[in-house]
């Protein structure tokens, strides 16, 4: 487990570490250089003839400092202060000192030439508006610029909040950041401009009561880490009752798919309640699973409700549609949950049904339920749940979700190529793992079966919902590597997942 950070927070830890530890700044500047080409040379980079380009702020100044560590070692090092000298930090003046006493040049602009690598030490986690003007033009003159490009901490112009690109940002091979990872370089597009990233220690380390915003993130490790073990003396019923309100007439793909996740997940017993046209497929491709049924004829609320009272874990929305069926079974379940709740994952159209009910009701049920709740909406799906545009979701995602979370108790897997997880009271869970490769229709599906097999395991909303993304990526990723980019499908994340597990390693032999 690890954490990310945002400006704010990383600029806390600094505070902490230099004001309440007693740790010099300068010390703390060393060592991010020392770092900095530490990683520049395991990486093999050509260091003969390098850039860098400083800032006035201490980004500049880990800049001067990797500068004079390389004059100190013979290389050729070209620094131009770009900020004005005037506005310098007393740490950037000082490496600029010593820097200058060691025989280094500092120039105010980039001479012609070809360098065979470009550090941008231009801003860092200071970076606080748009970047404009003479340094947009610093910035697109370096991107355009050959040579391997490293970026001290950040990318200049990628903000370590959002990953919003601030005007213009530097296209960076990889980023040497400081302690923890920024949340800027996670989230996108500021990931596609950090490159490679590498988090060196320098001995920052975290208050308590750090301002600003932290997340949690999972490591592949932290999967058997978390994910609870099965007791030798369990049976089926150990690992929960779970009901899948799953799939419609043409849609048997998503009870099939969400089921087998759970069952692959460790669940010991899955129903699924799903149309009669699914049952005679379901049966035959999931025989493991119990296949209730409703007819056009049926009354299938009538019928769920005694399915609800036999459930100890419920998921509901994969395939179910937007009928008129859809719907009194979606007021059915959010009914019951209100008055006795139970552990549900809602997907799908679940949540478009939910987010479509008239205020009144939809209220009372997000409040009489939301203790119970896992919503897993994609943008748009939250869009509608929140009233908003696609936009004003995309955008302000995270803080959203925390609200939503705040408000209602319920804990959401806001998915997007980086899935944050939101609960009442929680750092926020973002994850890293997962590929484009897993864009395909049915994945949704089955991040929603482990996630409720997770459930079954006995983990909690939050917890299983965390571990639950974290595993689907990283099934995903795996995927990846066996069928490539294009060729990945819902059910081979999986097939993966349960390798991720633990029960079985990649080579698919037994590792316990
Ligand atoms: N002692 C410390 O605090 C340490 C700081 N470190 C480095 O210091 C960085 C943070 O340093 P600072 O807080 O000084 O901030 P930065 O070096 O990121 O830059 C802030 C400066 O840039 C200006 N600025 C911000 N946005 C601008 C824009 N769009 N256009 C023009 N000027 C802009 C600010 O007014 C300020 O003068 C870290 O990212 C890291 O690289 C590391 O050396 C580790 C130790
Ligand atoms: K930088």
């Amino acid at each position: 487990m690890k954490y990310i950070l945002d400006g704010k927070a990383m600029k806390d830890a600094d505070r902490y570490t230099i004001e309440e530890t007693g740790m010099p700044s300068l010390v703390l500047m060393e060592r991010a250089a020392l770092k900095t080409l530490e990683v520049m040379e395991q990486e093999e980079l050509d260091l003969s003839n390098v850039l860098i380009v400083c800032g006035s702020g201490n980004n500049g100044g880990d800049g001067f400092a990797v500068a004079r560590l390389l004059l100190q070692r013979g290389k050729t090092v070209t620094v131009v202060l770009a900020g004005n000298p005037d506005h310098c930090t007393e740490e950037t003046k000082t490496q600029r000192k010593i820097f200058e006493n060691c025989g280094g040049i500092t120039m105010r602009e980039i001479p012609k030439g070809d360098y065979t690598a470009i550090v941008d030490a231009l801003f860092g986690i200071g970076l606080s508006r748009e970047v404009s003007g003479h340094y947009a033009q610093i910035l697109k003159k370096l991107n355009s610029m050959s040579g391997k490009k490293v970026a001290v901490d950040i990318p200049s112009g990628v903000s370590a909040a959002s990953g919003e690109i601030l005007g213009t940002a530097f296209r960076a091979d990889m980023t040497v950041t400081f302690a923890y990872q920024k949340a800027g370089m996670v989230l996108y597009p500021g990931a596609s401009f950090a490159g490679k990233v590498f988090v060196a220690d320098i001995g920052i380390y975290l208050n308590e009561q750090v301002c600003g915003q932290r997340y949690v993130t999972y490591e592949k490790e932290d999967i058997e880490r978390f994910r609870p073990k099965r007791k030798p003396d369990s049976n089926k019923g150990t690992y929960g009752k779970i009901l899948m309100i799953t799939g419609s007439s043409g849609m048997s793909g998503a009870s099939y798919l969400s089921a087998k996740a759970a069952y692959r997940t460790g669940a010991g017993l899955v129903q699924i309640f799903t149309s009669e046209a699914n049952r005679i497929i379901l049966q035959s491709t999931l025989p493991e699973a119990i296949v209730s049924v409703y007819t056009d004829e049926t009354d299938a609320a009538l019928l769920l409700k005694e399915k609800l009272e036999w459930a100890d874990i419920i998921c509901l929305g994969c395939g179910i549609g937007t009928s008129e069926t859809a719907r009194k079974i979606t007021d059915t379940v959010f009914g019951y949950l209100s008055e006795q709740p139970k552990n549900c994952v809602v997907d799908a159209d679940g949540l478009n049904l939910i987010a479509s009910m008239e205020e009144e009701k939809k209220e009372r049920y997000l409040r009489g339920a939301g203790k119970c709740l896992i919503f897993t909406p994609h943008v748009k799906e939250l869009s509608r749940l929140l009233s908003k545009t696609v936009e004003e979701t995309k955008k302000n995602r995270i803080s959203l979700a925390q609200q939503y979370s705040e408000n209602y108790n319920i804990v959401l897997a806001a998915k997007d190529a980086r899935t944050v997880v939101t609960g009442k009271g929680l750092f926020p869970y973002l994850n890293m793992s997962g590929n484009a490769a897993m864009a395909k229709a049915g994945s949704g599906d089955v991040l929603a079966g482990i996630i409720t097999g997770l459930l079954a395991l006995g983990m909690d909303r939050y917890e299983a919902a965390s571990l639950g993304v974290c595993i689907h990526g990283f099934a995903g990723d795996a995927a990846r590597e066996t069928y490539g980019e294009h060729g990945v499908m819902a059910e081979d994340i999986i097939e993966m997942a349960a390798s991720l597990s633990g029960e079985v390693n990649w080579k698919g032999t037994k590792q316990r």
